[in-house]
């Protein structure tokens, strides 16, 4: 029970939809306030989120998670829409609250909002407190021998785990004395972050457990079964060799910091090339909102500038059959399907479908980020714009644009059986493993036992890819002026 006089706090919510590891929650607990559990829906244009339908979808079950979780502490999460300052000087002025905790987020609309509001809160009187544990270190924190910001992984991941080991997770707190009076909420249905007519999120449910109990089974039964092999399996999109933390990671229903103590102290038959280069992994979203803190429009702009002259070709027809999964190239139709129907696509088959785009079809990078932030579960503002510039050759570290991967070799290797393909295109369930990426070159006795007709039940390829990759090379020369 709290002291009678105990002050109220508002804890807002944002990027961090669990109880345990949350460091604001904790410290406003232990402080004996009396807490207020808020979460905004800001508007649209602010641009902090959710980034698109399908994180919509995940938002709503993740925020009624964690209302359950904050009423089994006593305790209730109020819902308010509007812009963010409107709507904590409402509560405030409703409830006397007279502090305001939460933890920081990174992105460049959130920066904004956060640093204003926190500024005019102060002026104000209301103490205002602000934490870490989104990512695993402050993208101000790590830097250079030359005191700069990274712009290269190596380097930065050996200065992250030079820095020694994340903070032991914070446990949850047991309850949460609650405010005298309970302000109005929002219900969360009349948010409609639910798709209705089509309901396009159909496959979502049997693939996900939104929320924050979710998040910690999904790692419990990585580490149990799929993190041994992680370094060498992981790029095999047919098997469970990865985690799928990255939408429970994208909304903070699991820190990352507990995510890396999950790899820690494992038995004998744990290969610490595996956990190693899981860590490492977790550590390039860190790398991602490093280089998106320090080039706010990585999302918007090519890191290296000289690809603003780049001659993208405007073919809305392509883009629009690269977004179904119909180009005629197996593996590239598998990711685009995986993503329209669970919301995810394997990571080794976003680089595939992502060098589709911009090297076969030759469409800026920028159409992809966008249709991907919007279909996404785990859309991600760092991430994405980072990976896309990856692939693209026009961000930091980027892989060069010269390396263009072939879908058809790309698929023979990562999903030798088809077991992935098969999955995600059933029309091409019966054909021989030999031609299951390549249905273009299979004799038409092949092609007809396997109940296939090109053009009709599975397209033909969109563009030949041997004379796409001698137009991408001819394009990037170009560019070099050779
Ligand atoms: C074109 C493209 C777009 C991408 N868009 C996103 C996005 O919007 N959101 C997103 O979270 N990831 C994105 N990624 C990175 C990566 O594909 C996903 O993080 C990964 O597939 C998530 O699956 P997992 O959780 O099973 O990964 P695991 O292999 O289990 O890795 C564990 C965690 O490490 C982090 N991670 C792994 N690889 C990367 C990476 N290359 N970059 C940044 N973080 C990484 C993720 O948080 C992930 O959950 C993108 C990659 C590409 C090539």
């Amino acid at each position: 029970m709290p002291h009678t006089s105990a002050k109220t706090l508002i804890l807002w919510f944002r990027k961090d939809l669990r109880l345990s590891d949350h460091a604001a929650l904790a410290t406003a607990a232990d402080e004996g306030f009396r807490v207020l559990p808020l979460y905004i829906r800001e508007p649209e244009e602010a641009g902090t989120g959710p980034l698109g339908a399908a994180q919509g979808w995940w938002l709503h079950h993740s925020l009624t998670a964690l209302g359950q979780a904050i009423d089994a502490l006593g305790s209730r999460l109020i819902l308010r829409s509007g812009p963010a300052e409107r709507v904590l000087t409402d509560l405030i002025s409703e409830t006397d609250a007279s502090a305001v905790f939460w933890n920081r987020r990174y992105d460049p609309p959130g920066i904004a909002i956060d640093k204003a509001l926190k500024a005019k809160l102060i002026d104000n009187g209301i103490e205002v407190r602000t934490f870490a544990g989104q990512i695993l270190h402050e993208p101000t924190k790590l830097k250079t021998g030359a005191g700069g910001h990274f712009r290269v992984y190596t380097p930065f991941w050996k200065a992250l785990d030079g820095s020694g080991e994340p903070a032991e997770p914070i446990p949850s707190p047991k309850s949460l004395p609650a405010p005298e009076h309970w302000p109005t909420s929002d219900s969360l249905e009349d948010w409609s972050l639910l798709p209705t007519k089509p309901n396009w999120a159909k496959g979502f449910e049997s693939e996900w457990q939104p929320g924050e109990a979710g998040a910690q089974e999904r790692l419990a039964d990585f580490v149990e079964t799929g993190l041994k092999g992680y370094r060498t399996r992981r790029d095999f999109p047919g098997e469970a060799h990865v985690s799928m933390l990255s939408p429970h990671l994208a909304l903070g229903e699991i820190s990352p910091a507990s995510v890396w103590h999950a790899t820690r102290g494992l038995g004998d038959d744990y290969s610490s090339e595996d956990y190693i280069h899981f860590r490492k992994e977790v550590v390039w979203r860190d790398f991602s909102y490093h280089l998106l803190f320090h080039f706010p429009d990585l999302a918007v702009k090519n890191w290296n500038d000289k690809f603003d002259a780049f001659p993208w070709r405007d073919a809305p027809e392509l883009l629009e059959k690269w977004q179904k999964g119909q180009t005629g190239y197996p593996i590239v139709d598998a990711g685009m399907r995986q993503l329209w129907q669970t919301g995810f696509m394997h990571n080794r088959v976003r680089m595939i479908t992502a060098s589709f785009l911009i090297k076969d079809l030759l469409i800026d990078w920028r159409e992809g980020e966008r249709w991907f932030r919007d279909t996404l579960v785990d859309a991600d503002p760092a991430s994405n714009a980072a990976s896309w510039q990856w692939v693209a050759g026009s961000g930091a570290d980027a892989a060069p644009f010269f390396r263009i991967f072939n879908p058809i070799t790309q698929g023979e290797k990562f999903d030798p059986e088809g077991t992935y393909v098969r999955r995600f295109v059933p029309e091409l369930k019966a054909m021989p493993d030999k031609f299951i990426h390549k249905p273009s070159e299979a004799p038409l006795t092949v092609l007809r036992d396997a109940g296939v007709s090109l053009g009709k039940t599975y397209p033909k390829p969109i563009v030949d890819h041997g004379k796409a990759r001698d137009t991408a090379m001819a394009a990037f020369q170009g560019l070099r002026g050779e």
